[in-house]
């Protein structure tokens, strides 16, 4: 049993009507964000639903603090189908609808079903067994909080007692403001008390219900008992009203003195407690004169009270006076406790450094007139945004970084066997060519569903240009930007680093153009085919280039290095760089260091396919490109598809790309910790990362300790989530000897090959397919990956059997030229002729003929 919502039309109608702030939900039916942002702020609660038509402005209207956002059936199918609502908790929504339209619904439902009576649904059994089956079959095996609400109409109760009948979950009306009108009240056709309490029981033989009175921190006060009319006195006055079992109505505090003002009042599970939360005022609740009937307050509200107290008449002398009057004082002591807290290691120690901080720090709020109920409410608010902020630290904090920290012992990890991070096994001694040639696949990739949905969202960056971008990128990355482009010289400010990423991005930059800049084609290839006949090609730049650096689940500079060092080194003259803005807005600052370094001239602050098209197409700030390259996840690469397609905009891309892979050859000579560590690093990318195992002729304890290993610092990683997924869908294949290892890895053509063998280099010979190949134990791939000098955007799905890696090469093209002699046209004369003659094309052999017939007069 919940408590009933109420309904008004607009936020105005909040103010008028006092009774409504202290109860349960209220639905504002016309909110807008600017509106319920100062409706949030006056009245302090943040119980507020509110309806939205879209999910850009679900965004907003979570994000000014509305608890749950309303969609009709449609928009939250529309929504739902292409994802939009990734991420946001379940509790923050409620689809209304009619009972057929709900009954309907195959998508997973949110907590919340809002049954509209006032859309005319006829409610006959048909509708209502399949409304039951819908929410048996997706809601209640969820648990949790569950609720249907009937808003409420002239056949509420009809719809009420029908739904209440199908048993399915639980039930909450909706009453509408307009009907709490005084007039309407008088006319006893409604009155509030009534109304809060119309899905409340007591088992009480008086009727009564035991009342919790807490206070706004959610200290219990005392236990009273309510009736409808002490609740309706009490929400009615905003004061606390109860019921006394032997004098009637008790209006807290008349004769004391100590009266309540009314915060909430809602009520518990099964509906048979309410609860009353109340700033009490004067000595206390009890008749004892304490502010609660068990005794005096503890911990925080102790501590509060303590403080407040003091600042109001602390002697001068006392240690809290000087605090309160010398902020330079207050300050060095919460830095110095904050340091020794986090130099704190074993459990009291941390726990007596937290409450010197935690004291510290509630001064520093008792002096600006903030209490722990303003912050408590500015945690539940932060709680409730949508859209978050990284969470990074600001540079001056950020120098340590944290490492995660392995919470089980070794041999603990090792005996673990439920929820072991396992891969599949094969012997391919034992499975059949049908399978090994299954086991050479990638899981399909279906591109058509993505493309039919990429498609419209280039369209609308081609005809709106950045206006596009602006709404596209706060659509699916859910942050708002005025300019989605920066243009060189970018801000230093935007790039501020500490001085050892610096000197790693440094670093890494100058191996990976060292290597790239030995890849450029400077000299022209001249070859004299025949006497006279000299034929010479060159390279030269692709002039402008779009460089995708991915950001939606980790942040890349890497990829900025890879793509925009042999930009640099080729020549072209523009580079652009698009990459998913931060969610505060902002520029990765690692990726616009990188940026400035390889001389890019704008980077656009978007992802997915409206960056791609933006570079395709151009827009009013993002300069059109002629090839884009770089890789991402599928919007990304469908989009590079279509662009590449599309001959009016004439584009090329790099090469088709995937989720990354790898695939590791190992034998006994190699070392369990290396092996696993290097499946896991690209285990780690995604869900659908495919590492292989190649074990070559490995006794089972070997391949055990392997196994061992994977689980064991797969628990450690702070992405075991991702690893998780992406190592069960993974396989180790044993084989008996290094060339059937070879051979399996050149037909599965990986990403990335490792050789944990003994004379890996031996093996390099053999090898025919591999995007990037790692040779011995020293070689982990994230060298390669960051910093030795190759590049790391490589082919993927078996494509490395045609596509080379991104290389110098890729970012040039080439020209050829000729230049013939008289004599060495009079040479080759004959030879084109008698050749234009078989295709019949005479133009061609005339053009010979006519320079011939002079030089043979
Ligand atoms: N092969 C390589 O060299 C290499 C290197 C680095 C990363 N990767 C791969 O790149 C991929 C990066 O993927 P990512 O998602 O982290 O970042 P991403 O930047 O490729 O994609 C994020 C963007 O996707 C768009 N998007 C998200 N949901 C959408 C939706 N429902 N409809 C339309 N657009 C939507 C958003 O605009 C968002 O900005 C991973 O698969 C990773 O393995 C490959
Ligand atoms: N291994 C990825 C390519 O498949 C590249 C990368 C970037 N950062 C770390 N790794
Ligand atoms: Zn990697």
């Amino acid at each position: 049993m919940f408590i009933p919502s109420l309904n008004v039309a607009d936020p105005s109608q909040v103010a008028l009507k006092t009774s409504i702030g202290y109860l349960g939900s209220v639905i504002i039916e016309n909110a807008n964000v600017e509106s319920i942002k100062s409706l949030i702020q006056e009245t302090g609660s943040t119980l507020y639903w509110a309806k939205a038509e879209s999910v850009d402005q679900a965004v907003q209207l979570w994000d000014a603090g509305v608890y749950k956002v309303i969609f009709s059936v449609d928009t939250f199918s529309t929504a739902h189908a292409e994802n939009e609502l990734n991420g946001i908790p379940e509790e923050r929504i409620a689809v209304q609808g009619s009972v057929t339209q709900l009954g309907q619904l195959t998508q997973p439902l949110p907590s919340s079903l809002i049954v509209d009576t006032s859309v005319g649904d006829a409610l006959n059994t048909e509708a209502l067994h399949s409304f039951a089956k819908t929410v048996r079959s997706q809601l209640l095996p969820q648990g949790g909080e569950r609720r249907v609400i009937v808003n409420e109409g002239s056949d509420s109760l009809v719809t009420l007692e029908a739904i209440a009948k199908l048993n399915v979950v639980n039930l909450d009306v909706i009453i509408s403001a307009a009907h709490l009108t005084a007039q309407e009240e008088e006319q006893g056709k409604i009155n509030i008390g009534q109304a809060f309490l119309v899905t409340a029981t007591t088992d009480r033989a008086d009727g009564l219900f035991t009342t919790m009175v807490v206070d706004e921190r959610n200290t219990a006060l005392g236990l009273v008992y309510s009736s409808v009319k002490s609740v309706s006195e009490s929400l009615k006055t905003g004061q606390g009203v109860y019921q006394s079992r032997n004098r009637g109505l008790w209006y807290k505090g008349a004769t004391s003195g100590a009266t309540q003002s009314l915060i909430r009042v809602d009520y518990d599970c099964d509906g048979d407690a309410l609860r009353f939360v109340v700033k009490q005022h004067g000595t206390g609740f009890c008749h004892l004169n304490t502010r609660t009937c068990f005794g005096t307050d503890t911990g925080l509200s102790a501590l509060q009270s303590t403080l407040q107290s003091r600042k109001e008449n602390a002697p001068a002398s006392s240690y809290t006076a000087r605090l309160f009057n010398d902020p330079k004082l207050l300050r060095a002591k919460i830095m110095e406790e904050a340091e020794e807290l986090c130099d704190a290691t074993d459990k009291d120690e941390v726990a007596w450094e937290a409450a010197d901080l935690i004291y510290f720090a509630l001064t520093k709020c008792i002096s600006a007139g903030v209490s722990l109920e303003d912050v408590e409410k500015n945690l539940d608010k932060k709680a409730r945004k949508v859209t978050r902020r990284p969470g990074n630290a600001k540079p001056k904090w950020s120098e340590t970084t944290s490492v995660a920290t392995p919470d089980k012992k070794e041999e603990e990890l090792k005996k673990e066997e439920n929820g072991r991070i396992a891969m599949m096994t094969y012997d391919l001694k034992d499975i059949t060519a049908e399978k090994r040639s299954e086991l050479l696949l990638r899981p399909i990739i279906d591109s058509t569903e993505i493309i039919g949905r990429v498609t419209p969202i280039m369209k609308d960056v081609r005809q709106r240009g950045d206006a596009a971008l602006i709404d596209l990128t706060a659509k699916f990355d859910r942050v708002q930007l005025e300019c989605p482009t920066l243009k060189a010289p970018f801000d230093e400010k935007l790039m501020q680093l500490d001085p050892q990423t610096k000197a790693a991005i440094d670093q890494a930059y100058d191996n990976i153009f060292k290597f790239h800049d030995a890849q450029m084609d400077r000299d022209t290839l001249t070859v004299e085919t025949m006497p006279g006949v000299v034929c010479t090609r060159f390279a030269r730049p692709i002039e402008r280039v779009g460089l995708y650096v991915p950001g939606g689940t980790a942040v890349l500079p890497s990829t900025t290095l890879m793509l925009g060092i042999p930009a640099k080194v080729a020549g072209c003259s523009e580079i652009v760089i698009a990459t998913p803005p931060r969610p505060d807005g902002s520029v990765v600052p690692e990726v616009l260091y990188v940026a400035h370094k390889v001389g890019a001239s704008h980077v656009l602050l978007a992802g997915g396919a409206q960056a791609v098209a933006a570079m395709a197409y151009g827009t009013q700030t993002v300069p059109k490109v002629d090839k884009i390259c770089g890789p991402g996840n599928q919007y990304v690469t469908a989009a590079k598809m279509v662009a590449q397609n599309d001959t009016s905009c004439l584009v090329s891309i790099d090469m088709p790309a995937g989720p990354s892979e790898v695939l590791v050859i190992a034998d006994k000579t190699s070392n369990p910790a290396y092996t696993a560590s290097d499946l896991l690093s690209q285990a780690e990318h995604g869900v659908d990362s495919q590492v292989v195992l190649v074990a070559v002729d490995l006794t089972d304890a070997e391949l055990a300790a392997i196994e061992d290993q994977i689980h064991i610092q797969a628990s450690r990683l702070p992405r075991v989530d991702i690893v998780r997924q992406s190592i069960p869908k993974s396989y180790t294949l044993k084989v008996k000897t290094l060339d059937e290892a070879v051979s399996f890895s050149n037909d599965y053509a990986p990403e990335h090959l490792i050789l944990h063998n003994d004379k890996p280099e031996e093996l390099l010979p053999k090898i025919m397919h591999a995007g990037s190949v790692f040779v011995g134990q020293y070689s982990p791939e994230s060298c390669g990956d960051y910093a030795s000098g190759t590049n790391h955007t490589l082919p993927t799905y078996g494509y490395s059997r045609m596509y080379s890696g991104v290389n110098t090469l890729t970012f040039v093209k080439h020209i050829t030229s000729q230049q013939l002699t008289a004599d060495g046209l009079n040479r080759l004369g004959d030879t084109v002729m008698r050749l234009a003659e078989i295709e019949g094309l005479e133009a061609h052999r005339n053009a010979v003929a006519i320079r011939v017939a002079d030089l043979r007069k």
